[in-house]
């Protein structure tokens, strides 16, 4: 009955590190759940020995889950750990950048635009506030926001046009950009005056790229973008792109469309913002979220028209795309800025740092659900460094304020005006009675854990696509990315987002009380 392994108070005489290294490599949790099945059979008899064997063995039980679940809190600290050093490292990289971009800019003032594949755009990060005297005070300039490598002798020289973003201010254009939001004045704390500001694209040269971007397997779509490449080309003098499968499908149609452009590899999809000075949808959200997806850093101006069935993001009636391209063209136009939000899938099994994969931008929403298991979801999420809930249910909706009228809606959370810079934290059937979504500012970063001991994986998907699981250990990590979608409006933000919850949802839509029935008399 191996009495020597229990000491004088019955207890074991196991240290810690003897059961870290004896118990932890050589029983698994299996090994916890045999002694369990072993404490279950009855104890025969009044045998002493057996009685105190029996509470050893408890206590082997007891000292086997402790170490399991210390496993469990050091791989998590240790993942958390690994995440702020990538962080730190990706912030490093992009200031390194940043300088380097800089630099070479002062050298190179000229504002000429070179095509050059094989090398990565840098950008000045405006939204971290690092644009330092790249950027002016009151309203942004598109050369001085980006900056793409140096000319390379093959490629070919495209200027892309440049524009200008300022702000309105209570429906008039105005150049006092405020700076001051909060101010303490003879002890007294006072804000800013809090002016609706639309922002509006005045273009600064004319613009000569449009990518087209079509929803796939719709006629209608496709006869409109026939007539309007003619119509782009024929009367505007632009330079077309589109997809390389819209290519084939047009040069089926006829050999004129030779002088449409496209591209060949992922490595020039990267560049394409360099070249595009607007970008056409044809197609409904689904077709806005695909063409926002296409530009993994900056996206030139989205100009959205509606040939879907919805068309939350797609102001502009198709019929009339003369008019409304023909004043974009001139500008200047309204649009709003959507915000995006950047994702990083870390993982715990990754050993290193080449194994981390690349981040994700979604502009409605990233999910975290159960996927196709049976069992509820166990999400740990932090807020920053702060705990802020496990989600017990089928899951989680991390969105932007865009995607607040889509998945987010229909999970139960607030619809938010566009412009709010925001992320919802919608939960998807939890199971409580008291878990109401949340709303969280800016500037945070959420990440959400699957713990050790979650029954099953959960799954991530990012704008309704792409799912990835995520083992226990692994984690996600989201903040408000620094490249918004800037979409054409087609009267302004707040116009446009309330005719699509009345015209799309029926928002709020009941019968007029009749004027004729009882009535509060004016006497108390
Ligand atoms: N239960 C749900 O409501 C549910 C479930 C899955 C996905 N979705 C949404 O579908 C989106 C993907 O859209 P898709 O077109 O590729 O797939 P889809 O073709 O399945 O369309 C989903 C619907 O969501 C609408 N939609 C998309 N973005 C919207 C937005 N920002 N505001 C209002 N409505 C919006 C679309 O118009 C469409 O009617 C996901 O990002 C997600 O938000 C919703
Ligand atoms: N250029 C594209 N290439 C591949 N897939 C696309 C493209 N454009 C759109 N899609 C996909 O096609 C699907 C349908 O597109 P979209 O949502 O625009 O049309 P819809 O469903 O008719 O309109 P709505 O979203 O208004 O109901 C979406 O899942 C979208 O991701």
């Amino acid at each position: 009955m191996a009495p020597n392994k229990l000491n004088s108070s019955g207890n074991t005489s196991l240290s810690c590190s003897q059961a870290e290294n004896g118990f932890v490599n050589s029983f698994s949790l299996f090994s916890e759940k045999a002694v369990q099945e072993l404490l279950q059979a009855p104890v025969q008899g009044s045998d002493d020995h057996l009685i105190e064997f029996s509470e050893a063995l408890r206590t082997v039980a007891k000292a086997l889950r402790q170490v399991a679940e210390g496993k469990a809190s050091a791989q998590a600290e240790a993942a958390e750990w690994r995440r702020k050093y990538e962080l730190e490292r990706d912030r490093n990289l992009k200031l390194e950048r940043e300088e380097k971009s800089c630099l070479e800019d002062q050298a190179d003032p000229d504002d000429v635009r070179t095509i050059n594949p094989a090398k990565q755009p840098t950008f000045c990060n405006e939204a971290n506030g690092q644009s330092g005297k790249c950027c002016s005070r009151n309203g942004i300039c598109s050369h001085e926001v980006l900056r793409d490598g140096t000319p390379d002798s093959d490629s070919k020289m495209v200027k892309k046009a440049s524009f200008k973003l300022s702000w309105f201010c209570k429906g008039e254009q105005s150049d006092q950009y405020k700076h001051d939001i909060v101010s303490f004045e003879r002890g007294n704390i006072t804000t800013a005056e809090r002016s609706s500001k639309q922002i509006s694209l005045k273009w600064e040269s004319c613009p000569q790229t449009v990518l087209i971007l079509t929803k796939p397997n719709s006629l209608s779509v496709r006869i409109l973008c026939v007539e309007m490449i003619r119509w782009l080309r024929q009367q505007k003098k632009l330079h077309i792109y589109v997809e390389p499968r819209v290519r084939v499908e047009l040069l089926t149609e006829s050999s004129y469309f030779n002088f449409v452009e496209t591209w060949k590899d992922d490595t020039e999809v990267l560049m394409l913002h360099t070249k595009v000075d607007l970008v056409v949808t044809l197609g409904g959200d689904g077709t806005v979220l695909w063409a926002a997806s296409m530009f993994k850093g900056p996206v030139p101006p989205i100009v959205p028209f509606s040939l879907g069935s919805l068309g939350f993001m797609t102001p502009f009636y198709s019929e009339r795309y003369k008019e409304y391209l023909e004043s974009i063209l001139k500008g200047p136009m309204s649009i709003t800025l959507r915000h995006r939000l950047l994702c990083h899938v870390i993982r715990d099994a990754a050993k290193n740092d080449y194994e981390t994969e690349e981040p994700i931008l979604v502009l409605n929403e990233v999910t975290i659900d159960r996927g196709i298991s049976s069992f509820l979801t166990n999400l740990e999420c932090y807020c920053d460094d702060s705990f802020v809930t496990c989600v017990q249910g089928d899951g989680l909706i991390l969105s932007t304020t865009s995607g607040s009228t889509a998945y987010s809606l229909a999970a139960g959370g607030s619809m938010v005006h566009p412009q709010v810079p925001g992320i919802l934290f919608t939960p998807i059937c939890p199971h409580s009675l008291s878990f109401r979504p949340l709303i969280f500012p800016e500037h945070v970063s959420l990440r959400v854990q699957v713990p050790f001991n979650s029954r099953s994986p959960a799954w991530a998907s990012f704008d309704g696509k792409d799912r990835k699981q995520l083992a226990p250990g692994d984690a996600l990590v989201c903040s408000m990315a620094p490249w918004p979608v800037p979409t054409a409006c087609l009267n302004d933000s707040t116009h446009d987002f309330l005719r699509s919850i009345h015209d799309g949802l029926h928002w709020n839509l009941r019968k007029t009380q009749s004027f004729d029935g009882p009535r509060e008399t004016s006497s108390p």
